[in-house]
């Protein structure tokens, strides 16, 4: 069985961080470890609190994982400090992990901060370059990019500076502003369009987490970057389209449409 690790937040609510992505995972057919960077204390609402592992234990986490279960893919999401994301990168290297996928989490979608101002630099000096793909929205990429995006074009323009700047795919997502659920794949000097149906649910918690670890389990099992980018939105259709409503805010997905085939995928 092919296998994945998620370096992330935990997120008590279920629908997004940890949570999400290994839901992703079990449903995508790998098997799902895990690198806890910090528990959030959160629901659909918002995040109240946040408690963040010490560098030291994130290491000795990652040094269990890949010193016995190698994964065959990586995603990182919130990591909230330059530490965390050093030590990340250390291991990443001195394990010479590949097919890593990093979610540049910066805010919840309820709106909370998951990523200090100095851990954006340090995200983009040790993180950006290692990573085989990136998934910002356009919020992310406004600030990865330092430009702003208004347009499928700027959106185009920003994807080729940071995947030119830092050497890696990028995959920005357009829904944010665009009000779409057009993404556009940015690699190695190209570029090409991702278009999925727009679904009418307001429960959107965790689809940037569950997204990259759809991608992740993907490469994992061996489909190439196009392939397992157009997987990835096909399983996030099926997620949003089971139509679960739960709690009070911006709710969670449905991850048990791909187990029970309850969904039937739209032509
Ligand atoms: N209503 C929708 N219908 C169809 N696809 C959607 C919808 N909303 C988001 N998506 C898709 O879900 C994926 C995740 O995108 P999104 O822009 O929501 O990520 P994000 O902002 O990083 O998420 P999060 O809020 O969890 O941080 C993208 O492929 C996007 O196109
Ligand atoms: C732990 C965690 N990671 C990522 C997100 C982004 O949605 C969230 N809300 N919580």
């Amino acid at each position: 069985m092919k296998t994945a690790v998620t370096i992330a937040g935990s997120d008590s609510s279920g629908g997004a961080g940890i949570q999400a992505d290994i839901k992703t995972m079990i449903a995508n057919g790998v098997y799902a470890m895990s690198a806890i960077t910090a528990l959030t204390a959160q629901n659909t609402t918002g995040v109240t609190g946040i408690m963040e592992v010490t560098p030291e234990f994130l290491g000795e986490e990652l040094d269990n994982i890949f010193t016995d279960i190698y994964p065959d893919a990586v995603k990182i999401g919130m990591v909230s400090s330059s530490a965390l994301i050093e030590k990340i990168a250390d291991k990443l290297q001195e394990y010479q992990a590949e097919n890593i996928v990093v979610d540049p989490v910066m805010v919840a979608t309820s709106g909370a901060k998951l990523i200090s101002d100095e851990a954006i630099g340090t995200l983009k000096k040790r993180l950006l370059p290692i990573a085989s793909v990136l998934t910002p929205n356009i919020p992310e990429a406004e600030v990865l990019a330092e430009m702003e995006i208004h347009s499928a074009d700027d959106m185009i323009e920003a994807a080729k500076k940071i995947s030119d700047t830092y050497h890696c795919a990028v995959l920005c997502k357009g829904g944010h502003k665009l009000n779409d659920a057009n993404d556009l794949l940015y690699r190695d000097g190209d570029y090409r369009w991702f278009n999925g149906k727009r679904i009418d649910n307001p429960n959107t918690h965790g689809t940037g987490c569950t997204l990259s670890s759809a991608i992740a389990s993907n490469l994992a099992k061996g489909f190439d970057m196009d392939t397992s980018v157009e997987r990835a939105k096909d399983y996030i259709s099926g997620a949003l389209a089971a139509m679960l409503d739960l709690g009070k805010g911006s709710g969670p997905m449905d991850h048990g449409f791909a187990i029970t085939g309850e969904y039937k995928k739209e032509a």
